[in-house]
């Protein structure tokens, strides 16, 4: 059940965004995406979603070609969030969470259909609505209006309807951006959870501390592979250096690594 890329290139217009990257990415792992501005994570995430077509290589779902997989298995397979997420103004947030049921095209960003026009669920997906709310701490504010809560809330909401589909994997891109300490913290103990029931997650993160807590990380500069593995391989004074280009030491707190600029 991994999803890997296999010597892959992809080019967004004329640049070449992603060069020649292989990795593997497992299920029960939280996986983290680094590198600079620029470096092509988002570019790699894309292409690992099957949303962007490769050049070189080929991005393969346990041992197949992902491009051989229909739209349909894909999206119920691999659940995508991108930077940002436009959510549907008017819904509330137990509509929003209940599109991660039978609503797979709009998972891909396609076609969102009025919550209105939802059929009836049958228990099993109640079951992962229910559960999917209730995981991701939004259950409380389940019959609230979307557009009334907060860019963090709105997050951990989209988090739920990638849930509630019940993916293998889960693809997301910054999703700690805009929350605050805590709610960042939150999240990846959100994922550390689902990550220990066995999902696979692959998450682009810009904060090193938080990619510390990550089983395995991959360092992306220039579009190119600097590094992979644990935090302890990847997380080195030299390789940040030489990628972010200021001065960084790396402490070591208790089991966890912290990456400290010193420039
Ligand atoms: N739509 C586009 N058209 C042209 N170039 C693009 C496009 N999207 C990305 N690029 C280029 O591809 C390269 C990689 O971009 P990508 O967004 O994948 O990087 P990133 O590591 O996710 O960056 P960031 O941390 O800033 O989000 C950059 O040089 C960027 O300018």
């Amino acid at each position: 059940m991994t999803l890997e890329a296999r010597g892959v290139s992809v080019s967004v217009g004329d640049v070449r965004a992603v060069q020649q990257v292989s990795a593997a990415f497992r299920p029960g792992q939280l996986s983290a995406i680094i590198g600079p501005n620029g470096a092509g994570k988002s570019t790699l995430m894309r292409a690992l979603a099957g949303l962007l077509p490769v050049q070189e290589g080929e991005v393969r779902w346990q041992g197949r070609p992902l491009a051989v997989l229909s739209r349909r298995e894909r999206a119920r397979t691999l659940a995508y969030l991108a930077q940002v997420e436009a959510l549907p103004e008017g819904s509330t947030v137990r509509d929003v969470v209940s599109l991660g049921r039978g609503a797979g095209e709009w998972l891909w960003g396609l076609f969102p259909p009025h919550p209105l026009s939802l059929g009836h669920f049958s228990a099993g997906d109640e079951a992962a609505i229910e559960g999917a709310l209730k995981r991701t701490d939004t259950a409380r504010f389940a019959g609230r209006r979307v557009s009334e809560l907060s860019g963090g809330e709105q997050q951990r909401v989209s988090l739920a309807r990638a849930l509630a589909a019940e993916p293998q994997f889960l693809l997301l891109d910054e999703p700690t951006n805009h929350l605050d300490l805590a709610y960042a913290l939150n999240l990846i103990g959100v994922l550390r959870q689902e990550v220990g029931a066995g999902l696979g997650v692959v998450a682009v993160l810009h904060d090193l501390n938080l990619a510390a807590r990550a089983d395995w990380l991959l360092l992306l500069s220039e579009g190119r592979v600097v590094a992979q593995g644990g935090p302890g391989e990847v997380l080195t004074p030299e390789h940040l250096q030489a990628v972010y280009g200021v001065p960084v030491a790396v402490l070591r707190r208790g089991e966890r690594l912290v990456v400290v600029p010193e420039g």
